[in-house]
């Protein structure tokens, strides 16, 4: 690398550098960072005489922003060096092992939120900063007063600084970016990013909304006696702070890779967002007599995940038709391995969402894709343009019918009910777990079945002749035999399965089981005034109801009668506390929480998904999260499981 090339490195290092730590907004992923910045770092390890004193790789964090009032932490805080394999570990060990000699290590996630300083003294809390550049931070006390797992006094008065990060949920992460979708707000890149700007807000009250999370993992100014650090966090944990999910101790590489490895089996489950885990020499004295570079203590580093995120180019723009007939944009991308996986395309979830990103044709993207979630793109690259990018029309014609769309603004229909599309999707419902749950019927060969012209709605399934199949390749006598047993096994399927796997707009099981219950076979003659009366189900909901017996009524009947639904009869529940309440349950129960919903059903409470100012219990086991939250902040009353058990 030449020295003009070293410095143009930088001066976009530090471009990066600023989006990420100032604006929250970053232009490169976090992949492209790292490479750059080891680039950067060889160059000056070869060039120390050339080193440029405002090079990244010289300071923690970014400038501070002048909204806020700045303050000093009493003892500097610190970036944290990165590796990223188990041989760059094993180095690491080697170096800290060297200067020191042996020592015991102590292994915890490493979540990815914000940074976090809090200062307490006689008790009280007294301030919060942000990490800023490490000296110097932004003055946010106000915001993190509304973080509910930050306690605001607690039992020990020494002058002490309680460190950690400030996450949101990725639960709640979703529901924040869908309530964003729905109002046609800009939604968050990833929940570092959530977090970070909802720390820094003007107004509290939007920060409060946010439900952000404290998880504290190390100590400043402190006057603690403990020999270790993670005995020092234990007693920080007993002050009435959240501990993370997992924690250990680990003699030598071995534990270390095992402990690395089980993060990342968990990974999806863990309701942090991780990119990490840190590995910390645990003894305070070896700490101190390691030391600390310019940038980070030597004493610690984070073991990198693989990334999740990655950059990647928008070839096209397709368009899928769902089952409600729902034209949704999809991205087919340059195709990128994202932690064993390739993914070539991902959602747009719809055209408002693509004038809001000014999504084009050509752009540079970030996209995530975790776990089994579906992959999206989170932020176009605008600054990477060449100007052969192309913008993206809505569509006026289905791709798939031809027919005219209906443009709803943030949804654009096809109303053809006969769309191939919408009835391949619509079957594919039908068919799936949850709903009628027909083995061996999956997309593949609903499609099959439908091009072949053998099927053309769910009630073509039930009149399928094994001499219809026998042509099809790969369908031999077993394989047609199987699929029209689990045909035919569905007669007598309780009513509620059959309403929800029509594919009602709006209507889930949980609609599907009143409605089932209020009208039996009668739904399709049920009238607005008599829909509308259920309990919870709204005037959006009703209306979908009749716009699909009216436009279904007498295809309905037919179905009705092939299939035999099982109607179940409406039996007073006895009196009991929960009679005619609305539950919601959360967290990890004693028995599955199906098998206690049941019972409450029985009971006759009607068990809802999601917390209101109208639920009257929660009841909550091990690990409840965001839904307890709500409870408490919306005043509903809380149960664990035993108290609710001991009310019966
Ligand atoms: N995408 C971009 O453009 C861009 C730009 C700048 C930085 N970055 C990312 O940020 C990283 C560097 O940022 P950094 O200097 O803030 O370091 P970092 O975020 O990787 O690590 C240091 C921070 O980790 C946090 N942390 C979480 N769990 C912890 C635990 N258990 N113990 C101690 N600390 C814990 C602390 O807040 C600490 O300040 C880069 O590796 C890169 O991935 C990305
Ligand atoms: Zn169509």
């Amino acid at each position: 690398m030449t020295q003009e090339l070293y410095q143009e490195k930088v001066a976009l290092l530090k471009k990066w550098a600023h989006a990420y730590y100032v604006e929250d907004n970053p232009i490169a992923s976090d992949e492209e960072y790292d490479r750059l910045y080891h680039e950067v770092l060889d160059y000056e390890t070869a060039h120390p005489d050339e080193v440029a004193e405002d090079s990244p790789t010289k300071r923690v964090g970014g400038v501070i922003r002048d909204e806020f009032s700045k303050a000093k932490h009493i003892k500097r805080m610190w970036s944290m060096e990165d590796v990223f394999n188990n041989e760059e570990v094993q180095e690491w060990l080697d170096r800290v092992e060297k200067n020191i000699g042996e020592c015991e290590y102590f292994c915890e996630p490493k979540f990815d939120g914000a940074s976090m300083n809090l200062l307490y003294e006689g008790g009280k809390l007294i301030r919060a900063i942000t990490r800023g550049d490490g000296v110097i931070g932004e003055e946010v006390t106000d915001n993190v007063r509304t973080i509910r797992s930050v306690p605001l006094t607690i039992d020990y008065d020494g002058l002490i600084e309680i460190r950690g990060e400030v996450v949101i949920r990725k639960d709640d992460f979703e529901q924040i970016n869908a309530e964003r979708l729905e109002e046609g707000e800009s939604l968050f890149a990833n929940p570092r990013n959530a977090a970070a700007g909802s720390l820094r807000q003007l107004d509290s009250s939007i920060t409060a909304k946010r439900r952000l999370v404290f998880y504290p993992w190390g100590l400043g100014e402190n006057t603690l006696a403990h020999r270790k650090l993670s005995q020092k966090m234990d007693y920080v944990y007993s002050l009435g702070f959240l501990e993370p999910p997992f924690a250990q101790d680990c003699k030598g590489i071995e534990e270390i890779e095992a402990f690395y490895q089980m993060l990342i089996a968990k990974r999806d489950d863990i309701p942090m967002m991780m990119d990490g885990m840190v590995l910390k020499v645990d003894e305070v004295d070896k700490q101190e007599e390691l030391g600390y570079t310019v940038k980070f203590p030597k004493w610690m580093c984070a073991y990198k995940f693989p990334a999740i995120e990655k950059v990647t180019k928008i070839n096209a723009i397709t368009l899928q038709v769902g089952r409600t007939g729902v034209v949704t944009p999809v991205a087919e991308i340059e195709p990128v391995n994202i932690e064993g996986a390739m993914v070539s395309r991902a959602t747009l979830h719809n055209f408002d969402e693509i004038e809001r990103k000014d999504i084009h044709v050509g752009d540079s993207v970030i996209i995530i894709r975790s776990g089994d979630v579906i992959p999206k793109i989170i932020k176009v690259l605008e600054d990477r343009r060449d100007g052969s990018e192309v913008a993206v029309n809505r569509p006026t014609e289905c791709p798939t019918c031809g027919s005219e769309l209906l443009d709803e603004g943030a949804l654009i229909k096809c109303q053809n009910l006969h769309c191939s599309d919408r009835v391949i999707n619509s079957i594919i419902h039908f068919a799936r777990k949850g709903c009628m749950n027909i083995d061996g019927l999956g997309s593949k060969i609903v499609e099959l079945l439908v091009k072949e012209g053998i099927i053309k709605d769910i009630l073509d399934l039930y009149f399928i002749k094994y001499e219809d199949l026998e042509h099809l390749e790969g369908f031999k006598e077993k394989r047609i035999n199987n699929l029209l047993d689990a045909i035919q096994a569905t007669k007598g399927v309780p009513l509620y399965r059959l309403l929800n796997a029509m594919g009602i707009e709006h209507i889930g099981e949980v609609a599907s089981k009143a409605l089932a219950l209020e009208f039996g076979l009668g739904i399709v003659d049920a009238a607005y005034d008599q829909i509308i009366v259920i309990d919870g189900i709204g005037e959006e909901m009703a209306n979908s109801v009749l716009e699909f017996m009216r436009v279904n009524h007498d295809f309905v009947l037919k179905l009705f009668e092939t299939i035999q639904p099982t109607v179940e009869k409406k039996v007073e529940a006895e009196e009991n506390p929960f009679k005619g309440k609305t539950v919601v349950l959360t967290g990890t129960m004693s028995e599955s929480r199906g098998a206690i919903k049941e019972m409450l059903e029985n009971l006759g409470a009607k068990v809802s998904g999601s917390v209101s100012k109208k639920t009257d219990f929660v009841i909550y086991g091990e690990e409840a999260g965001s839904k307890l939250d709500k409870a408490e902040s919306l005043g509903v009353a809380t149960l664990t499981e035993d108290e609710m058990r001991g009310m019966l």
